[in-house]
């Protein structure tokens, strides 16, 4: 064992795949796959159906032997560590089949406990005590006495969750947490996992089919390509619509827009008619927006003012300098609103004799 595969590295991010490459025969399924994923964050896998979501979990998890390149838990080589000490760190949480289990709730949680008993020995006051908190964070504390053979689909993708977090890991690993639910049962699951990395201050990592989810509550996303790469980075960055029609070789249209304060985007697979329709759908959506403006004219200081005055509600900032020497005002103002209502702000301050105004919008 080199002394590479043993040290954590300082500073080093608690989940890593470097340079990872697979196939399960001639062609490649994950090529040259790179990312890192820190506490608190939520990484999100997107990618069509084939494009290797299931098997880079397998690879990330020692299921599968990478090719290539290799996962690093709190920088060591995942192959380097006992089973025992990785799965307390590590929680899996698989897609929620129905169950025939003749377990109750409260036993199956408990079984998360697994890799903290020892092999013959019987489950302890502490493993009780952890699998109770686990039910409680998950929501399923009522259910303890249920068996999971007759709760609902959304229960039970509940109750792995807990059995997951009774083994108290840094990271959960989702395979599809929402699939096979109602919407209603896809919010509860999401926001639970959402408010569990930020309480718990622990990472998740989950595979989904919903681009909109990842939008929601991821910070990185990892999006897998036809052509067997991916693109990583930041969800706001990488789930863009070029990207999407990349991954899903469909044409998308994302439309943004904000509910009391909070930003949200609704994602559409469209085709060639439908798609130039959405343009007109362009003008309502929000966007961040600097717009500079010089002002020339003393007098038009205070017709600036009161126009900006009209859409304070959308102005997240704004600052304002002399020029003594030139005689003139700089001022600069960012403005989160929808695309309409930002055009036709620069347009009226450009229509003040003595003041120009250019607007720079933001990607995202
Ligand atoms: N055991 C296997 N042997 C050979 N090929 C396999 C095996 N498992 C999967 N594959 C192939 O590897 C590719 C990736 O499969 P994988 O299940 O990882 O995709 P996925 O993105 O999870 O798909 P889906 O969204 O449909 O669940 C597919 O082309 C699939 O046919």
């Amino acid at each position: 064992m080199t002394a590479e595969n043993t040290a954590a590295e300082p500073m080093a991010p608690l989940f890593e795949v470097r340079g990872g490459c697979f196939s399960y025969g001639d062609g490649d399924v994950l090529c040259d796959i790179n990312f890192c994923v820190g506490e608190p964050d939520i990484l999100c896998v997107l990618g069509a159906n084939g494009a290797g979501k299931t098997t880079l979990l397998k690879c990330m998890l020692g299921l599968q032997k990478w090719k290539r390149g290799a996962s690093y838990l709190r920088g060591r080589r995942v192959e380097s560590i006992r089973a025992k000490e990785f799965w307390s760190s590590v929680g899996y949480v698989p897609q929620a089949k129905l169950s025939s289990f003749a377990y109750t709730v409260g036993e199956m949680v408990l079984l998360g406990r697994n890799s903290h008993i020892g092999g013959l020995s019987m489950p302890k006051e502490r493993d009780r005590e952890a699998a109770r908190g686990a039910m409680e964070l998950a929501g399923v504390s009522d259910l303890s006495g249920r068996l999971c053979s007759r709760i609902s689909g959304g229960e039970y993708q509940l109750v792995l969750i807990a059995r997951a977090l009774a083994a108290e890991p840094r990271l959960l690993v989702l395979d599809e947490p929402e699939s096979n639910l109602d919407f209603k049962n896809q919010k509860r699951v999401l926001s639970t996992i959402s408010t569990l990395c930020k309480e718990r201050g622990i990472a998740a990592i989950l595979n989904t089919h919903y681009p909109e989810h990842a939008m929601d509550i991821a910070q990185r996303a990892l999006l897998l390509l036809p052509d067997r790469s991916a693109i990583y980075g930041s969800a706001a960055n990488v789930l863009n619509e070029e990207n999407l029609k990349r991954a899903f070789e469909i044409d998308v249209y994302i439309h943004r827009f904000k509910i009391g304060g909070r930003a949200y985007a609704s994602i559409l697979p469209v085709d060639g008619e439908e798609k130039r329709q959405t343009e007109r759908l362009r003008e309502m959506e929000t966007r961040i927006a600097q717009i500079g403006i010089i002002v020339e004219d003393p007098d038009a200081a205070e017709k600036i003012n009161k126009l900006l005055h009209e859409y304070s509600e959308f102005i997240i900032g704004r600052m304002g300098m002399p020029y003594r020497e030139r005689n003139i005002s700089i001022i600069s103002v960012i403005i989160d609103a929808p695309n309409e209502k930002i055009s036709a702000l620069s347009g009226k301050l450009g229509m003040f004799p003595g003041v120009s105004a250019k607007t720079v919008y933001s990607k995202l």
